[in-house]
């Protein structure tokens, strides 16, 4: 199993420890564009509502999410937040990959000070049990889960071409020669943090001086947070990738939360003709999903949906000087 810090919400005498005074509470999302993210995003809130949470889903969403998709997600009981993008340095932009660059603005989120905790949900993620016991982890640090770096969307790092993954720390050695290992990086597709102006403009005044990476904002929390990070249980997170690469770490029937990022895999255009993606875990997945998605009959019907169109609000973005296919590979 991969190392696991479990997180400790229960008191020493067991119970599930209270959050002492008030604290403004919310799932928070990011979207994007006027393609089918807003499907996710309706998923997401159906789900966070068929767990029964306690506690209400802001999206962040940019200038160009259409009144419609809006009108769809009020209807769904989500607070609506326009936030501006985030353009990183511009003389560096190619070091990111274009694919992602539109994530950095997710960052406007620590800005959402009148909430005391939030969760981070990508569009893309669905809940299938209760988390909100996540909102009491003690305050002062960052939790995420722990991501694997054997997908080929990692090829540019150093641990991908020695084979080298923080799931399995053990199976392929980090080399001594090589310094010290990784630090623990975690998915950012699904956090626990707390907003605060201080941080954010920490965090905005950071990114101007720091060169964009390949996996752009994910990259830049990671090294922002490094000292802060928690990593939390692979069932808040499972990254389908690793039913693939790690299946010895994941325990399906346990799993909260399922992250359905991997080239095809996103359940509103799953087509089940995914190389390495038509597997019966993979289905019963995806069925789960449109499960609590169209339990209400709602006007998307899954099967409509056209593929995912990405955000082209930075489409005046060089491209990255590796050949990079824009949608991440699974194989
Ligand atoms: O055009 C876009 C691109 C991204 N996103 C949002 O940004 C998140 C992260 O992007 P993506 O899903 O592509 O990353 P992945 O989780 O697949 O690596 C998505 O889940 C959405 O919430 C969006 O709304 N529109
Ligand atoms: O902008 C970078 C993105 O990085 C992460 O996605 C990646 C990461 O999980 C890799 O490990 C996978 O190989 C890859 O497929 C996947 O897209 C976050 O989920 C997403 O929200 C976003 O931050």
């Amino acid at each position: 199993m991969a190392p696991e810090v479990p997180v400790n919400v229960f008191s020493s005498s067991g119970k599930l420890s209270t959050n002492v005074g008030y604290s403004k509470r919310a799932y928070v999302t990011f979207l994007a564009g006027n393609g089918d993210y807003v499907k996710g995003v309706v998923g997401l809130a159906k789900g966070l509502r068929k767990v029964t949470s306690l506690y209400p889903l802001v999206v962040a969403m940019l200038p160009d999410v259409p009144e419609e998709h809006r009108e769809i997600l009020r209807s769904q009981g989500c607070i609506v937040r326009e936030i501006e993008p985030i353009y990183p340095p511009e003389n560096q932009i190619q070091f990111a990959m274009a694919y992602y660059v539109i994530n950095y603005s997710k960052l406007r989120i620590w800005n959402f000070e009148e909430y005391s905790k939030m969760i981070y949900l990508d569009a893309d993620i669905q809940v299938y049990d209760n988390i909100d016991h996540l909102f009491d982890t003690p305050d002062g640090y960052f939790y995420a889960v722990m991501d694997c770096f054997c997908e080929k969307t990692w090829s540019h790092s150093p641990q991908y071409s020695i084979g080298y993954c923080q799931q399995c720390p053990d199976k392929v050695k980090w080399p001594a020669e090589m310094g010290p290992p990784p630090p623990l990086y975690f998915n950012a597709g699904m956090f626990v943090f707390e907003p605060s102006r201080l941080t954010y403009e920490n965090l905005l005044h950071t990114l101007q001086i720091t060169p964009p990476t390949p996996f752009a904002e994910q990259d830049f929390l990671n090294m922002f947070f490094q000292q802060m990070y928690k990593p939390i249980p692979l069932v808040y997170n499972l990254v389908l990738a690793m039913l693939w690469r790690h299946p010895e770490n994941v325990e399906l029937e346990k799993v909260k939360v399922v992250h359905y990022c991997a080239a095809g895999s996103k359940p509103w255009r799953y087509t089940g003709k995914e190389a390495n993606m038509d597997r019966e875990d993979i289905k019963m997945l995806v069925k789960k999903w449109r499960e609590v998605y169209e339990d209400e009959c709602l006007d998307f019907k899954a099967e409509e949906a056209v593929p995912t169109e990405r955000s082209s609000i930075m489409a005046s973005m060089p491209e990255p000087p590796i050949s990079y296919n824009p949608a991440p590979s699974a194989a």
